[in-house]
């Protein structure tokens, strides 16, 4: 007979966003990302996500793609597991591109405590990796920066949300697939919607790629030194967003070595070397390196929605338990 506790919680869109601040998952996340890059040390058991690959018989809309994504941290007394579906092609048909959910257990007995929204959590997490890796590679200085987004989706907003916890832009430039899309998101985030992704990018001093394109939309000759990229989208071997050219000719920093040779179609195709996981310099074990050009590439980790899906719970706890 079973005797957990019967209590699972249920945390909708809604209420994950209500109890989330971008400053705190910034900071679980980068303590988690630390944790991850220590090895076996870390205490995060991770290992890279499992993706089916659905092809949809009727061709209505493409590929889609389903993520099952676990993580455990000792350090952390986390367990948890997300699992994601990503679907490029939903947007034809006004859908979200990407769902998920995500669950929370207590690692002490295997207990499911939780079961919440996946979609905010997805956006947040990816957007404050961006902002920490970001964090350690540019340091900030009195001066306003140039904020430059390809894409003008999900990640384009949260992205220019966790950034602006960390910087003050003079600047939001947000170029993507169609004006109209590019000038919605630049009127929400109070920036200039540009007709090029060169527009873009000349001058920019943080660029983020977020789309669905599988092919190059950032050219190296665009990108001015010293600047540095976060690679956000291009999560398929054969999927590219970046130059290889760029690639070859930067610094690149990764959230997962192992992932990054399995599922970064930027790393796989140009053949770039990568100089560290930004855990490692979070955590001390590398020594950060900027010169000429410096991108992260990111892929989405299971212990990044681990610890933001237990901070979620525990603000759950703590708001339901205040008399
Ligand atoms: N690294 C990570 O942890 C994560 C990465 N992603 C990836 O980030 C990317 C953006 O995700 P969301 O903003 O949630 O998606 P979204 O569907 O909300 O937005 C995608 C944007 O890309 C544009 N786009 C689509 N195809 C394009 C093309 N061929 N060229 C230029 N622009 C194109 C669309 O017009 C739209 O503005 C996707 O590749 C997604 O899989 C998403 C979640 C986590
Ligand atoms: O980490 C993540 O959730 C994802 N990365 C690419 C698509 C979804």
């Amino acid at each position: 007979m079973a005797d957990h506790d019967s209590r699972i919680v249920s945390l909708s869109a809604q209420q994950v966003r209500d109890l989330l601040c971008m400053k705190d998952v910034i900071r679980v996340v980068e303590s988690g990302l630390a944790n991850f890059s220590k090895g076996p040390d870390g205490g995060v058991v991770q290992p890279v996500r499992s993706v089916v690959k659905i092809d949809k018989p009727d061709g209505q809309t493409g590929q889609g793609f389903f993520g099952v994504m676990p993580a455990y941290s000792a350090d952390d007394n986390i367990l948890a597991c997300k699992i994601v579906s990503f679907y490029p092609g939903n947007a034809k048909y006004k859908k979200a591109t990407h769902m998920a959910n995500i669950m929370v257990y207590d690692p002490k007995y295997g207990e499911l405590k939780a079961i919440m929204d996946g979609e905010v959590i997805t956006a947040m997490r990816t957007a404050a990796a961006s902002a920490v890796a970001t964090k350690w590679l540019v340091p900030k200085t009195e001066e306003k920066l140039v904020l430059g987004i390809l894409g003008a989706g999900v990640q384009a907003r949260s992205h220019y949300e966790a950034l602006k916890v960390i910087y003050d832009f003079s600047e939001v430039r947000v170029w993507s697939l169609t004006m109209e899309s590019a000038m919605k998101c630049a009127d929400e985030l109070g920036g200039v919607a540009c007709l090029t992704a060169e527009d873009v990018v000349r001058g920019a001093d943080i660029v983020v790629t977020a789309t669905f394109a599988q092919t190059p939309i950032l050219k190296k000759i665009w990108v001015k030194p010293g600047a540095h990229i976060n690679a956000v989208g291009a999560c398929r071997a054969d999927w590219s967003e970046v130059d290889p050219e760029l690639m070859r000719d930067s610094v690149i920093y990764v959230d997962s070595k192992e992932a990054a040779m399995k599922e970064a179609g930027d790393i796989i195709i140009s053949k770039a070397d990568i100089y560290a996981e930004i855990g490692e310099i979070v955590n001390g074990s590398k020594e950060v390196k900027t010169d000429p050009i410096t991108v992260f590439k990111s892929l989405g980790l299971g212990i990044e929605d681990a610890v933001t899906g237990k901070l979620a719970y525990e603000m759950y706890l703590a708001k339901s338990t205040k008399p």
